[in-house]
Parts: structure tokens; C-alpha cells; sequence
């Protein structure tokens, strides 16, 4: 049994209301100490599931008025007692509540615990939990979508059907050892081997499916780069359809990186105005270009901007030879006045696009362009599918395959069945990491403290 835990579960600062949540079996002893229910019952005595109106007492002393809701385990969320204090919101009153169930003997929460306890206590896989706060740091529609899904359990499924495959092995083997008569040289049946393929297609695809994820809850880092006075902050500007950054015709006037979030059809793109590169005498602007040249290197997405109006100069082969063709979409600007430039030497950039930042031309043609530049190949519909959006599932699914692809190894050598176990044992210990079966401390550790406190 734990001991009794207790945080504010609303963000600090005024609101409507507070939230200060107890988990433990000393929880509803805890509140008889402090709660007055209007209805005169005790404490003890107010029935499962319920909310109950009342106030609170520091000896004497009126706390708050408050309602109380009573949840008795193991139908809780975290299988332990709940009980949530909703107080009124305001940064002192849930801070003076906290404090009153702190010094009738429940100690503070660490960030994550209460969930952390869902997961030690069997109510949520690791999965589950990690979705949980996915969905608190989700900020698009189709990451939170995402997360949902793998908080109703779809990942863990998929998880633990794979492993049921992947037992059936086992099982048949461990026959096979321990009655050598059934011939350890005989070839594994068909429907094993179909077994094995199944856990070696999907884990490639779920594998696969982390760059769709990490897009999608990471957003597309997306530096836009070029000379001097090209438009790239009027390209900022025109993007976010705010005047954002400032513009002039002094080539040199972006100095520091502007960094500002756009949303194409639910993906995030991080988009960072730079300052022109080029060779100046100006410490300041060279500082700038230093960080641009930086960013080129850091970005999944480059936009290289070059003015359509005039010829092009040393200044543009620079840029262009700095860049990584992979991840370059070419905007050629200001299309509204008379064109001069010859793109035939710009060979690494694939496909241009071309609008007029300051008159607002071709701004949504480019959108659409960029999104399905950042989606080519890579997303599928993810309504249909599974996506994945965590590291340590992608590095657990590959050591996955890479197992079952070692197994396939060893049957087109025609080696005895028996050398696969310890593959399989592999194949299936990655798995158990994933939904949380096998872990550690520290990787617990690690995982919670990414939460906030209170959840
Ligand atoms: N006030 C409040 N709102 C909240 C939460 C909370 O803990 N408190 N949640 C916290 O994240 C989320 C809701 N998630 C929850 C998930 C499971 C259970 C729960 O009690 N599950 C029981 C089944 C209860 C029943 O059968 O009626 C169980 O799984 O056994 C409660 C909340 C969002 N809103
Ligand atoms: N005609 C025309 N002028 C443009 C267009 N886009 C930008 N300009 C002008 O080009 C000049 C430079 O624009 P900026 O957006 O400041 O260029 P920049 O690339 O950010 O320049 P630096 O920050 O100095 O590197 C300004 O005078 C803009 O009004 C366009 O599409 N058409
Ligand atoms: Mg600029």
C-alpha cells in the first residue's frame, strides 16, 4: 500500500475554481478532519460517488466553502480512495487548501504521481499514461486525436496482440524441446511462420509511423533562409497573416531569429524568420547570420526565399550551397513586379513556388504546397491507422523487428528451431517494454517527471 498523496490538479492563478485531489487509503479519513457537509452526515458516512456540499475547517477556523467528491477504490482512477476538494479558484485559497490536507497527514504529490499510481496500481499500460500527458501538452487537433486513441488502449492492443503471436511460438517450441521425438530439424507450420511475419510487418510499420508522430506532436521545425531583402519576413508575416516581424527595404533589418507557430491542416510548423545571410563588416548582423547558418542545419524544413526581380547574385549561390536538397522547398517572391532571375543554377531545390509576399499572391496555393511536401510519402491517413508518436516505442519496435528478422535468418539457414528462443525472448521483452510490463525505476522516472503536478 502507498501512502496518501495530495496535489492542486487546476493550474495556479485566479480561475472560477480549484481543484486539490487526495489519493490513498487515509484520503477519506484525511477529509473527516477538515469537511463539514452541509447535510450534517458524517464524513464516513456519505455514500460512493458522490458530491457533496459543505465547508472546510482548520480546527475552528472557516477555510472555504467548498464541494467534495467521494471516490472509494477500486473504481477510481487510480484503484485507490479519491477525493477532490473543488474550492474556490484564486492562487492563496487552493494553496490554503493543499496546505490543510498536507498538515492532516497527507503528503505532497511529485509530478505525475496520481497517474504514475493508475499505471503501478494496474488501471492504465505505460502507454495509456504516456497518452495522458500527451494530451495535456497537445496543441492540434490531430495530436490530441492521436493521443485519445492511444488512451482508450489502441496501442496497447496492438501490443498485446503481438505478443499473444509471438507466444504461440514460444509455446509451440518449448513442445518441440521438451519432446524431441516432434523433431527439432522439422520446419516451423505455416501458420507460425505467418505469425512471425504479422509481428515483423507491423512493427516495421508502427516503427515507421514515429516521423507521421513526432510531426504531428512536435511540429516541423521550418527556417526560412535567403539574402538580404528577399521578403522573408514579409513571407513570416503574409504566413501568419500578421505583421509580425519588421519589414523594410534595408537589406540586414532581421537581426535575431523570429520564431512563431503556424498550424497547415493540423501539423505545427515552427516557422523561424532569419536574418539574410551574407558577408557583412556589421558585428550585429553577422552574429545574426551565424545563427541562421545554424538553424539551416537544425531545420526539417527549409524555405529558401530568392527575389524573382532580380538577377541572381553570389549572395543566393551561397545560401543555395549550404543547404540540404532533401529538405528544401524553393518560394520565389515578389512575382508581382517584373522578373529577371535565372533559377537553372539553384539545381538542388527541386520545386519552386511562387507568390508575392507583399501583395498576398499565391500565399494558400503555398501552403497547400509545403503541407503536402512535409506529408509526401510519410503520413498515411491516421484516422485509419495506428501512429506512434514516442521515441522509446519507436527504439522498443525496432529491436522488435530486428529480432523476428534475425528468427527468419536462422529458418532460411535450416538451423534447429530451437536457436530462435532466444530471439523470440528478445522480440518479446521489447514489446513488454513498451506497454510498461518490463520497466525501470529510471525509466519511470523519467517518464513522470514530464508531468505536471497533480495529474
Ligand atoms: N474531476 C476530475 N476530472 C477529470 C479527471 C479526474 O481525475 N477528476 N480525470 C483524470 O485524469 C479525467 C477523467 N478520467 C478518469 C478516468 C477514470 C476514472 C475512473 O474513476 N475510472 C474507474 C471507473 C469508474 C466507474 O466505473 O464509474 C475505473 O477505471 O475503474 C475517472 C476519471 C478528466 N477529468
Ligand atoms: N514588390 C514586392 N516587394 C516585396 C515583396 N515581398 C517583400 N517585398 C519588399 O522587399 C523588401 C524587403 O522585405 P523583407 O521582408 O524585409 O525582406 P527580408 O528577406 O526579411 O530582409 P532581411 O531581413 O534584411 O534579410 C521590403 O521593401 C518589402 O516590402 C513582394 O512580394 N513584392
Ligand atoms: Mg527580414
Amino acid at each position: 500500500m502507498f501512502d496518501t498523496i495530495a496535489a492542486i490538479s487546476t493550474p495556479r492563478g485566479e480561475g472560477g475554481i480549484g481543484i486539490v485531489r487526495m489519493s490513498g487509503e487515509d484520503s477519506i479519513n484525511i477529509l473527516s478532519k477538515i469537511f463539514r457537509p452541509i447535510s450534517k452526515k458524517k464524513v464516513e458516512e456519505l455514500k460512493n460517488f458522490t458530491i457533496n456540499y459543505g465547508h472546510l475547517y482548520s480546527g475552528v477556523n472557516l477555510v472555504d466553502e467548498v464541494m467534495v467528491s467521494i471516490m472509494k477504490g477500486p473504481k477510481t482512477y487510480t484503484k485507490e480512495d479519491i477525493v477532490e476538494i473543488n474550492c474556490h479558484g484564486g492562487y492563496l485559497m487552493t494553496e490554503k487548501v493543499l496546505e490543510l490536507v498536507l498538515s492532516n497527514g497527507a503528503r505532497i504529490a511529485e509530478q505525475g504521481e496520481f497517474t504514475r499510481r493508475a499505471f503501478m496500481n494496474g488501471r492504465l499500460d505505460l502507454t495509456q499514461a504516456e497518452a495522458v500527458i500527451d494530451l495535456i501538452h497537445g496543441k492540434t487537433e490531430r495530436s490530441l486525436s492521436l493521443s485519445l486513441d492511444q488512451l482508450r488502449g489502441d496501442l496497447k492492443d496492438q501490443i498485446l496482440h503481438l505478443k499473444k503471436l509471438l507466444l504461440d511460438v514460444v509455446a509451440h517450441i518449448n513442445v518441440v524441446l521438451d519432446y524431441p521425438e516432434e523433431g527439432i530439424d522439422d520446419p516451423l507450420p505455416e501458420g507460425l511462420v505467418g505469425n512471425l511475419k504479422e509481428v515483423l510487418e507491423t512493427s516495421d510499420r508502427l516503427s515507421a509511423s514515429y516521423n507521421q508522430g513526432k510531426m504531428i506532436k512536435e511540429g516541423v521545425k521550418t527556417a526560412i533562409v535567403g539574402k538580404p531583402n528577399v521578403g522573408k519576413s514579409s513571407l513570416l508575416n503574409s504566413l501568419l497573416k500578421e505583421e509580425r516581424a519588421i519589414v523594410t527595404h534595408i537589406p540586414g533589418t532581421t537581426r535575431d531569429v523570429i520564431e512563431e507557430i503556424i498550424n497547415i491542416k493540423g501539423i505545427p510548423l515552427i516557422l523561424a524568420d532569419t536574418a539574410g545571410i551574407r558577408n557583412t563588416d556589421d558585428f550585429i548582423e553577422n552574429i545574426g547570420v551565424e545563427k541562421s547558418e545554424k538553424l539551416l542545419n537544425d531545420a526539417d524544413l527549409i524555405l529558401f526565399v530568392v527575389d524573382g526581380s532580380r538577377e541572381l547574385s553570389e549572395e543566393d549561390l551561397r545560401v543555395h550551397n549550404s543547404i540540404h536538397s532533401e529538405k528544401v522547398v524553393g518560394i520565389l517572391n515578389k512575382i508581382d513586379i517584373e522578373q529577371k532571375i535565372d533559377l537553372s543554377k539553384l539545381d538542388k531545390v527541386g520545386r519552386w513556388i511562387e507568390i508575392s509576399a507583399k501583395e498576398n499572391i499565391g500565399i494558400a496555393k503555398m501552403e497547400e504546397e509545403i503541407y503536402s511536401y512535409i506529408v509526401s510519402g510519410k503520413v498515411e491517413d491516421s484516422s485509419q491507422t495506428l501512429v506512434i508518436t514516442n521515441i522509446r516505442h519507436r527504439s522498443a519496435l525496432v529491436k522488435t523487428k530486428e529480432a523476428i528478422e534475425n528468427i527468419f535468418e536462422t529458418i532460411n539457414m535450416g538451423l534447429p528451431m530451437d536457436l530462435i528462443a532466444v530471439d523470440l525472448k528478445e522480440a518479446l521483452d521489447a514489446l513488454s517494454e513498451v506497454t510498461g510490463e518490463i520497466s525501470s525505476e529510471d525509466v519511470l522516472d523519467h517518464i513522470f517527471s514530464n508531468f505536471c503536478v497533480g495529474k
